[in-house]
């Protein structure tokens, strides 16, 4: 079978990337944009032998069959799903206290991005019964006149949840802006308390960051057992890689954060009983660094060139999806997978939120 020999994930993709992230820069977040993450997919490892090196004679009758092993985890199926348990627990909210959830989402720029996410956000607060706010300002605003307007939400009590769209443009000093969101409205989780109290024993942050919190959601979901395993995080940004570590841990994982310096990452990686990856280079996780059976959080959403779609572009995780299938027992696709999650954990952190400031249990 020809995929069984070449991978998409092939070096072929790294050509891609390059020239290409010019040409769309600003249309599709990337996460390299808020890690600094050297690495380069390699084409060490051939896909043929990933397979064969793992995998008993019958687990390979299977995936050469079908070509995928892996149950994929749906998470735009989960999203769904707590999206209407979110909107179940609003009309309740509503009907005992006359309280409508406000979420406030200031965007700083025109990044297409950026307006795309808010945009979503939007949609799903109104699809849910969450009253959205928006404050739209121009990419040569100051610190200040942001600070500002985060100000006046803060002060707003119709406002459950606070959140500034990143990433800001290069000018802003990003931990001022996010510094000056109330704690008790960080629904994005990024003020450095609630990072902190993520980062201690006997203490609870007063919100988990959304893609973190999404990736645990899934886990559970599919009824991952957490305790005791081995876990490897890819990355370790702010606002993923290092509180997915915090969670996992938090959970009674044994946890390793594999990063830019790590000298073995596949040697690593292949330990882990579950892997989240969150770097932002595409197809970078290459089938021969998963232990077989592992469960794979695949958090990456890369651009790469793709002449048959009509956009000329499609997304590809951080992992190299093809090749992963066949070694794990579960993984995430890219789109389809965390994304959706992200939304949908913001919905839940504001609704938390108003229950909490009103004191509805
Ligand atoms: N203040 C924040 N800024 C940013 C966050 C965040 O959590 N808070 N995360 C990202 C962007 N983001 C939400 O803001 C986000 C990214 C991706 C998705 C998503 O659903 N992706 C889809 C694919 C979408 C597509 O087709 O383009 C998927 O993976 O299926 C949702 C939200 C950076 N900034």
């Amino acid at each position: 079978m020809a995929s069984m020999v070449f991978s998409d994930c092939s070096t072929s993709a790294t050509a891609r990337l390059g020239p290409f992230q010019k040409r769309i820069s600003g249309q599709a977040f990337q996460l390299r944009t808020l890690v600094s993450f050297p690495w380069r997919p390699t084409n060490r490892f051939l896909v043929h032998s990933t397979s064969s090196r793992f995998r008993s004679s019958s687990t390979i009758a299977s995936a050469m069959s079908t070509d995928t092993a892996a149950k994929i985890i749906d998470g735009k199926s989960v999203a769904k799903q707590i999206r209407d348990e979110i909107a179940g627990d609003i009309v309740k909210l509503k009907n005992a206290t006359g309280i409508v959830p406000g979420l406030a989402v200031i965007l700083v720029g025109s990044r297409k991005d950026s307006q795309t996410y808010v945009r979503n956000k939007k949609k799903a607060c109104e699809a849910v019964g969450i009253m959205s706010y928006e404050a739209n300002l121009p990419e040569d605003s100051t610190e200040e006149e942001v600070i500002k307007s985060i100000t006046g939400f803060n002060n707003d009590p119709s406002v459950h949840g606070i959140l500034v769209q990143l990433p800001l443009p290069r000018h802003m000093n990003e931990e001022n802006i996010l510094n000056s969101v109330g704690i008790e409205k960080d629904v994005d989780g990024f003020h450095p308390l609630n990072i902190g109290r993520l980062s201690m024993q006997g203490r609870d942050p007063l919100f988990v960051p959304c893609t973190p919190k999404g990736c645990m959601e899934l886990l559970h979901r599919y009824g991952v057992e957490i305790k005791g395993k081995r876990a490897v995080v890819i990355g370790r940004s702010n606002i993923v890689g290092m509180p997915a570590a915090l969670l996992l841990q938090r959970e009674n994982a044994t946890v390793s954060i594999v990063h830019s310096y790590t000298k073995n990452p596949e040697e690593i990686t292949r330990q882990a009983d579950i892997v989240i990856s969150a770097v932002g280079v595409a197809n970078l996780v290459r089938g021969s660094w998963i232990k077989p059976g592992a469960v794979v959080i695949d958090v990456g959403i890369n651009p790469v060139d793709d002449a048959e779609s009509p956009k000329g572009y499609r997304l590809v995780g951080d992992v190299c999806y093809e090749e992963a299938c066949k070694v794990a027992s579960a993984i995430t696709p890219v789109p389809g997978g965390v994304g959706p999650m992200t939304i949908a954990m913001l919905l839940s952190n504001t609704l938390s939120s108003a229950k909490r400031i009103h004191n509805f249990q």
